[in-house]
């Protein structure tokens, strides 16, 4: 009966990390193992600190970078064979060689000699395992390549560090996602998307706020307000060249917030919507309503959140005195069918990745035709039709949002699509339909958020990585 040998060096992996195949020297004149890791960065609360670092498995290629965190169990001063003494993080976790796993602690050092990215020292070898210092390899060889064939949408199951990009973080969205984040092991931080800012440079992308910058985040959830939407996509902009993975992308978000071109990108990908008329010139007031298919219409201030800016103009002298009137306030605004089928209801659609995970109908108080909540609306479950789901699905695709509310107005030719939200309430939607849409939108998350992070070329100063390129 063969003794599970170890020879002076042996190839491992960490799975818990991520980290499917590294080469370890097995250094039995050190006793607590070491990994080799760079922008190790503390989070989280004092009560459960945990550690995020950036390993480079593979010597020969720098490029081939993972994001790791961990929880930390310890923090210890360590001497390294040099002399030097240094505060090290101490992690735990499972190694794996051969078909045998164990659990073995593990020091974060950031020396850059280092030939080997893990140090295996005595403690982790368990008491039937012997080290035969004359062999290398006793266990099974792997090798780099493994990197590449990693799964790419497997829930990550790290401990993530998400930021939530929002001026409200007490409203009922934002807690019920800081809870969802922190029930499933995240740590999750408001940031005031306002208070943030930046120096736009070419090496090692930061934002600021309070004073210094931010650490670097796993992810990032944008509740952007509409009133400031152009500063907001350039923060999260920001933070996405940081190597954050952003839930909803700047490109994205300004895509559904303009409305003309949301109009314009859903036209062209055949989605059904009210007919509906844009001008500029005060000329064309007339034919501009025709265009809209005649009165009655309704006129939409582009700018309207929470139904304030609607109105609906029964006849065309109405109509074109509200055209005149928003004209004569320089405000940009569309003419729209009236849908008088849709008796003064909707149906959002909330769109997770490429699912509708729920739904509810909007219906109007008496004597009003907009149905947002803000107006009086009641919201109510509703079951969706196939044909309400795949068309929120496509909608909330073509101007490529993952998470999008999408409202529908019931016609008698189908559903039409009204409106994509990018940042959708979770109050209305998660008491009418009785789902944790919070917890899905940060399961979706951890599916989202990629194990690897490429660096495209490494920057000379410090040795620091430079540009990290999300693939995202
Ligand atoms: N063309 C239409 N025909 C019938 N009803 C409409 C039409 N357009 C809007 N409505 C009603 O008015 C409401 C508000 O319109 P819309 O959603 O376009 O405005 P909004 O101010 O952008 O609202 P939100 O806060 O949802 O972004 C809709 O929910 C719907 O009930
Ligand atoms: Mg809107
Ligand atoms: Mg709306």
């Amino acid at each position: 009966m063969g003794q599970f040998e170890l020879g002076w060096e042996e190839w491992l992996a960490l799975p818990d990390l991520g980290l499917p195949a590294i080469k370890a020297k097995v250094d039995t004149g050190a006793k607590t193992s070491a990994l080799h890791a760079s922008v190790i960065e503390p989070f989280g609360p004092s009560t459960k600190p945990q550690v995020r670092f950036l390993i480079q498995p593979n010597p020969a290629d720098p490029s081939l970078e993972i994001t790791c965190s961990a929880r930390v169990i310890d923090r210890r001063e360590v001497t390294s064979s040099n002399g030097d003494t240094e505060l090290r993080y101490v992690i735990e976790t499972d190694v794996q060689m051969g078909k045998r796993r164990w659990p073995i602690q593990l020091t974060l050092s950031n020396r850059e000699s280092m030939t080997y990215r893990m140090l295996f020292g005595r403690a982790a070898i368990q008491p039937d395992m012997i080290v035969n210092p004359n062999v290398s390899f006793s266990q099974p060889v792997l090798d780099f390549a493994r990197y590449g064939s990693l799964p790419k949408r497997t829930p990550v199951k790290r401990p993530l560090r998400i930021a939530l990009l929002t001026r409200e973080p007490n409203n009922y969205s934002s807690k019920r996602l800081m809870e969802a984040a922190e029930a499933r092991g995240h740590v999750i931080e408001a940031i005031d998307t306002a208070r943030c800012y930046m120096q736009i440079g070419t090496l090692d992308p930061e934002v600021h706020y309070d004073g210094k910058a931010l650490a670097r985040f796993d992810a990032v959830i944008p509740r952007i307000g509409a009133s400031i939407t152009d500063y907001g996509m350039a923060v999260l902009r920001q933070f996405s060249n940081t190597g954050a993975f952003c839930l909803n992308g700047a490109g994205a978000i300004g895509r559904s917030r303009d409305k003309l071109l949301a109009h314009q990108l859903l036209a062209r990908a055949k989605i059904d919507m009210p007919i509906t008329a844009f001008a500029h010139s005060p000329k064309d007031t007339k034919d501009l309503i025709s265009l809209a298919g005649g009165a009655p219409v309704v006129v939409k201030l582009l700018s309207s959140t929470q139904g304030k800016g609607v109105v609906l103009a029964e006849t065309r002298k109405a109509a074109e005195s509200l055209v005149d009137a928003f004209r004569g306030l320089e405000a940009n605004f569309l003419v729209q069918e009236f849908v008088a089928e849709a008796a003064g209801a909707d149906t959002r659609c909330f769109v997770i990745g490429n699912k509708v995970v729920g739904g509810m109908k909007r219906q109007a108080a008496k004597g009003e035709f907009r149905s947002n909540l803000h107006r009086g609306g009641t919201a109510s479950a509703v079951k969706l039709t196939p044909a309400e789901r795949e068309v929120a699905r496509d909608a909330a695709k073509v101007l490529g949002l993952r998470v999008a509310g999408v409202d529908l107005l019931h016609t008698e030719d189908g559903p039409k699509v009204l409106e994509v939200n990018s940042s959708p309430g979770l109050q209305g939607i998660e008491s009418a339909s009785g789902k944790d849409i919070a917890g899905m939108i940060i399961e979706h998350l951890e599916r989202q958020v990629r194990p690897l992070a490429k660096v495209r070329e490494t920057t000379g100063r410090t040795g620091r990585t430079g540009r990290r390129v999300n693939v995202n």
